[in-house]
């Protein structure tokens, strides 16, 4: 099931527009011409208002003076600018669709939503789900839909939840563990049934949320995106001040100049192409993180992924399986093998974890006893700080198992007693394998060692190479002893390692990162994992986490796979590079243009200029109307480019920045020439 996961993830099926999309976002983008949309985007504004001007021109060409220019010509003018403007609408509508189509569908699954609550006097009744209220009691029967987050109080059942993460497979939920327990409403209850206690306001659900990240009712502009905005905008302004300063110089010439030709010319002249893409980049950056099963709350996290220098990854479940399964046991010199079977299969009664569960079922193979002792024992549960968990008995034996140094701390605090002399040298040889030492003790007793045996993920260490090939400096964080930490670190081929960090000691290594200048990602899901994940700038929660770790998250993985958080940074970088390669087109392409209509202009009056013409274009009119139809037509061309992101290949910044200047610069430069001669000897067909 991992496995297919992680196939789905990579292949992130349907990136094709159906009808219906291409339908919707007709619709859209003829809404998108509304003035007060329109004035956020300063350089499509101006072709906007620029075509107002020329509609004018076309019911009387002579409004700003006698003119040449025919009503007709004015109109045609006109005509391709209206188009420019649906062109750049379309290519947001577009990108919005399929968020609006998902969101859509979260928010019907929402309304239909009803609760059998459960009254006081044990009578059971229907609300709306939107009427209940945190700590009410609610029965969901089998077939019945979860109304809202809660827990589990009563009953085991199958539940699937693919409405919210997209997995197929039901998943168990039951009382007890903190994963298994806690249940979203909106998900379906395939078998048995569930009582539930209320965990969330209506309002406040996790679909809740997912319907606010998915519309992008947070969605704002990306700061990087922001200041490409101000730049596109002071651009434009230039060129709208130099072209009005030809009209001074062309009377002074005696140059007839007509006012759709100088309005022809700023939207040639300003960054259009860009402008007309610049927000359906984003939005595609989001809907992909979208695709790979993630849900982003910004594009500024998306974009943060992008810059990220430090990626901060937990050792075991992200750099390894996860699963770690006991696999030797070794007792320290005068005790036998025998206790310690006994003492780790005792100490891991209550452990639900994968550890424990392994550890009892190991001890069980080697012959462990289950006896009378398990009644009324008391379990510990395992935490990051203890380092360890265990067992009271009844008879008064305390059982502890967990990492070697604080096993052998506690036994030292609590019973005064220093550790076996071989303990030391026991667990470096497990730990040299790259497996967990975990040390067993009985009231103070450590009796030996189990090991712990993790595989790495494969092609972990490839990811590493490509991060650092990109300039990403990977830091392995880990509650494990040092040694097992050394060895895991270099077979992953990571830069760095910390080891017997607790969760304190992760948020105080994001900060010593950030305070060096840098941008820094984490995964994480527990709770003690919250204030780093809402420290670090990147923070990525896994769905099956609690609920405070995905709400400090900006960032939440539906397939718990804390792997993403490498296709994360290649999304982020992916769209950064999109929006540079396009700009970096934009701006060639209108150089280009220049000379297609600059000549035009001043043909008549200074015949001298005919030899800038130097695409030999039929007239000038033609050479207008191509340059402006040419400066249309690229935004379409580029939008499958624009949603789908430029060729990713994880080399350095430097190295890409000078293919995309290669590539989307001279690109951008020779696509005009050969295009508007193009337009213009079709033209000349006609006129
Ligand atoms: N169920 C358990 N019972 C007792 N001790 C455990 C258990 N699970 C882990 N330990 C010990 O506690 C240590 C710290 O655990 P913690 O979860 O903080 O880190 P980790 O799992 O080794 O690595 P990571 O930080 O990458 O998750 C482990 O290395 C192990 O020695
Ligand atoms: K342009
Ligand atoms: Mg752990």
């Amino acid at each position: 099931m991992k496995k297919a996961q992680a196939q789905r993830s990579r292949n992130p099926g349907g990136t094709g527009y159906g009808a219906e999309l291409l339908g919707q976002a007709f619709i859209d983008s003829l809404r998108k011409f509304d003035p007060v949309l329109q004035i956020r985007n300063p350089v499509m504004f101006v072709v906007w208002v620029g075509a107002w001007i020329t509609l004018a021109l076309t019911i009387d060409p002579d409004l700003f003076g006698p003119s040449h220019a025919s009503a007709r010509y004015n109109g045609v003018v006109t005509v391709i600018l209206v188009i420019t403007v649906w062109f750049a609408n379309f290519a947001e509508a577009l990108a919005e669709g399929r968020g609006k189509a998902k969101a859509a569908s979260l928010r019907h699954t929402a309304v239909e939503l009803t609760a059998s609550r459960i009254l006081p006097t044990g009578q059971v009744e229907t609300v709306q789900a939107g009427k209940l209220r945190k700590g009410d009691t609610v029965r969901v029967l089998k077939g019945e839909h979860i109304p809202i987050d809660g827990t589990v109080i009563e009953g085991t059942a199958y539940v699937d939840e693919s409405m919210i993460t997209g997995e197929s497979a039901p998943v168990i939920k039951a009382t007890g563990s903190d994963i298994a327990s806690s249940v979203t409403g909106g998900t379906l209850v395939l078998s048995d049934a569930l009582v539930i206690e209320v965990t969330a306001a209506p309002g406040e659900t996790f679909l809740d949320r997912m319907i606010g990240l998915v519309e992008g009712a947070k969605r704002q502009k990306t700061p990087n995106e922001i200041a490409l905005t101000v730049l596109l905008s002071v651009l434009t302004l230039i060129f709208v001040i130099v072209v009005a300063a030809v009209a001074p110089v062309a009377r002074y010439l005696h140059a007839q100049i007509n006012v759709a030709d100088l309005i022809a010319l700023i939207v040639a002249l300003i960054p259009t192409t860009i402008g007309a893409l610049l927000s359906a980049i984003g939005i595609a950056g989001i809907d992909r993180t979208m695709r790979f099963n993630m849900l982003a709350a910004s594009g500024k996290a998306v974009e943060a992924a992008g810059d990220v220098n430090t990626l901060i990854l937990d050792k075991t479940g992200t750099i390894t399986m996860g699963n770690r399964q006991a696999t030797e046991l070794h007792p320290v010199s005068g005790r036998t093998r025998a206790a310690l079977v006994q003492a780790a299969y005792l100490a891991s009664l209550f452990d639900s974890t994968p550890e424990g569960r392994s550890t009892s079922a190991f001890a069980l193979a080697q012959g462990a006893k289950d006896g009378p002792e398990r009644d009324k024992a008391v379990g510990t549960d395992f935490s990051a700080e203890t380092r360890m968990s265990g067992t009271d008995l009844v008879d008064g034996r305390v059982i502890r198992k967990g990492a070697v140094g604080a096993v052998a701390n506690y036994v030292g605090r609590t019973y005064g007693v220093s550790p076996p002399a071989d303990l030391q040298a026991l667990a470096e040889k497990v730990a040299l394998k790259g497996a967990t030492p975990l040390a067993v003790a009985v009231n103070g007793d450590i009796l030996g060692i189990v090991a712990l045996s993790d595989v790495l993920k494969p092609g972990i260490h490839d990811r590493a190479a490509q991060l650092r090939t990109m300039g990403i400096r990977t830091v392995m964080v880990t509650g494990d002893n040092p040694v097992t930490a050394r060895v895991i670190a270099a077979e992953a081929g990571v830069d760095d390692f910390v080891s017997e960090a607790d969760p304190e000691e992760k948020l105080k290594l994001i900060r010593a990162e950030q305070a060096q200048g840098r941008l820094v990602a984490m995964t994480g899901d527990g709770t003690n994992d919250a204030p780093a994940l809402a420290q670090a700038d990147v923070g990525l929660a896994m769905y099956t986490g609690t609920m405070p770790a995905k709400e400090a998250s900006n960032i939440i993985d539906l397939d718990s796979d804390p792997t993403k958080l490498l296709d994360l940074v290649s999304i982020g970088k992916q769209m950064l590079m999109t929006r540079g390669a396009l700009t970096t087109f934009s701006i060639a392409n209108d150089v280009a243009k220049y000379f297609a209509i600059l000549p035009a202009l001043f043909i008549v009056a200074l015949p001298g200029l005919s030899h800038l013409n130097v695409m030999g274009l039929a007239t000038p009119q033609s050479a207008i109307l191509s340059a402006l139809i040419f400066n249309a037509l690229i935004i379409p061309a580029l939008i499958p480019l624009a949603l789908r992101g430029v060729r990713f290949q994880p080399r350095s910044a430097e190295a890409m920045f000078y293919r995309n200047l290669l590539v989307y610069g001279v690109g951008g430069l020779v696509a005009p020439f050969v295009g508007i001669k193009l337009i213009d000897l079709i033209l000349s067909l006609f006129l």
